[in-house]
């Protein structure tokens, strides 16, 4: 008998373009939301973008609150909860860098309303997912959520963020590559659930992505439109499986050890872009795709080393070590690398020297 089901949550709208950002309104008003938002912000995304839209906002009679948050944890989680039952806020709409979306993606899964997705930097593929990141204890990774009722990605506000956070979005979609490996492998050795629809599309999205490479250059607002759209087709292959399983392996549990191990040394995505060089390493051996992985990443000016990614040798090696302890997800690292597999694998692939 078939007894299989599923249930996928995606946005009811997806706004991606020049100029975008004077929509939000309008896109309230599609949704038919009613009463005041929180705006859940931090402090250069409320000037470049949550102070004109608020401005918007009050245009058409609609008064909104504000929160700025500056770090990801549950202590912010709980502010944003607070504040919004203060201010009798009836949605949110969380306006910045990944952190504040996935803040305000928590707290609105918390208080059982809808919240809207501005991102400012096209600097990961949170964007639009199901799931929010916070700092747990010793654990690091997204946990279940629900997906924006809308994201609103204005391409100009977005070529005109800081560069690396572009290249950073960039490397958190080519990580696809080895999450989709790791995947597949934890499929076959400890029979996960697995979609081939949103491996595929995972894949397909990093092919995407690389094959525009040369489109991707900074202060090009082509470029923001590019990846924005991979941003968005990576989230939507998460919100398929119900999982971060296309778009996190073993090269995001290095990433989030290092969170941990050098809190705020590098972005998310250049961290996993260059876990995924020595991932890809590990899956393929000298002959596999890691050359590609790192040209690929060099192209766009992302990190390809534990120096340009601003962390130690040391550091490098002790996530290797360690990572896979901070999560139940079966990677290529299997119960564990020792130092010396770890170093071999680090300057094997120069990312240590
Ligand atoms: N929920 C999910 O599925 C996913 C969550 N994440 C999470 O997202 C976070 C990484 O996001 P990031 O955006 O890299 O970090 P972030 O949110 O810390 O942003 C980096 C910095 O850029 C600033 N910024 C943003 N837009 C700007 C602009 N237009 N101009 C100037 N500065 C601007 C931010 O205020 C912040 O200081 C991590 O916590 C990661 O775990 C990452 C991928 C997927
Ligand atoms: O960063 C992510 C996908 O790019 C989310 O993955 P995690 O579940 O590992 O946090
Ligand atoms: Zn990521």
């Amino acid at each position: 008998m078939f007894e299989k089901s599923t249930w996928i949550r995606l946005p009811r709208n997806v706004v991606v373009g020049h100029g975008v950002i004077d929509r939000v309104v309008d896109v309230v008003d599609d949704l038919h939301l009613q009463g005041r938002p929180l705006f859940v912000t931090s402090p250069t995304p409320k000037d470049v973008a949550a102070d004109p839209i608020a401005a918007d906002f009050e245009a058409a009679g609609i008064d909104p609150a504000v929160v700025t948050v500056e770090t990801a944890s549950f202590e912010a989680v709980e502010n944003v909860i607070e504040t919004a039952e203060a201010a009798e806020a009836s949605y949110l709409i969380g306006i910045g860098g990944g952190k504040a979306i996935d803040i305000a993606k928590m707290a609105s899964h918390h208080l059982e309303m809808g919240f809207l997705s501005v991102p400012t930097a096209a600097s990961h593929d949170g964007v639009i997912s199901n799931r929010g990141s916070v700092p747990d204890g010793n654990t690091r990774h997204s946990v279940a959520a629900k997906p924006p009722l809308a994201v609103v990605a204005d391409t100009e506000v977005l070529s005109q963020a800081p560069w690396e956070l572009t290249t950073a979005g960039c490397a958190d979609i080519i990580s696809n590559y080895t999450a989709v490996m790791d995947w597949r492998l934890a499929k076959r050795l400890k029979d996960v659930e697995y979609s081939e629809y949103a491996a595929a599309l995972s894949e397909m999205t990093a092919e995407i992505l690389v094959d525009n490479a040369d489109l991707i250059r900074p202060g090009l607002e082509e470029s923001a439109w590019v990846v924005s759209k991979a941003l968005m087709s990576s989230g939507v292959a998460m919100s398929i499986a119900d999982s971060s399983r296309p778009a996190s392996g073993a090269e995001h549990l290095f990433s989030h050890q290092l969170d941990r191990l050098a809190p705020d040394a590098a972005l998310h995505g250049h961290q996993v872009g260059v876990g995924s060089i020595m991932t890809a390493y590990l899956h393929g051996g000298e002959d596999g795709i890691w050359r590609d992985i790192r040209d690929a990443l060099s192209s766009i000016d992302a990190p390809t080393t534990a120096a340009e990614l601003g962390i130690n040798d040391e550091t490098v090696l002790e996530a290797l070590t360690t990572c896979h302890e901070i999560r139940d997800r079966y990677t290529i690292l299997g119960d564990g690398m020792n130092e010396r597999a770890a170093i071999e694998v680090a300057t094997k692939t120069g990312v240590i020297d």
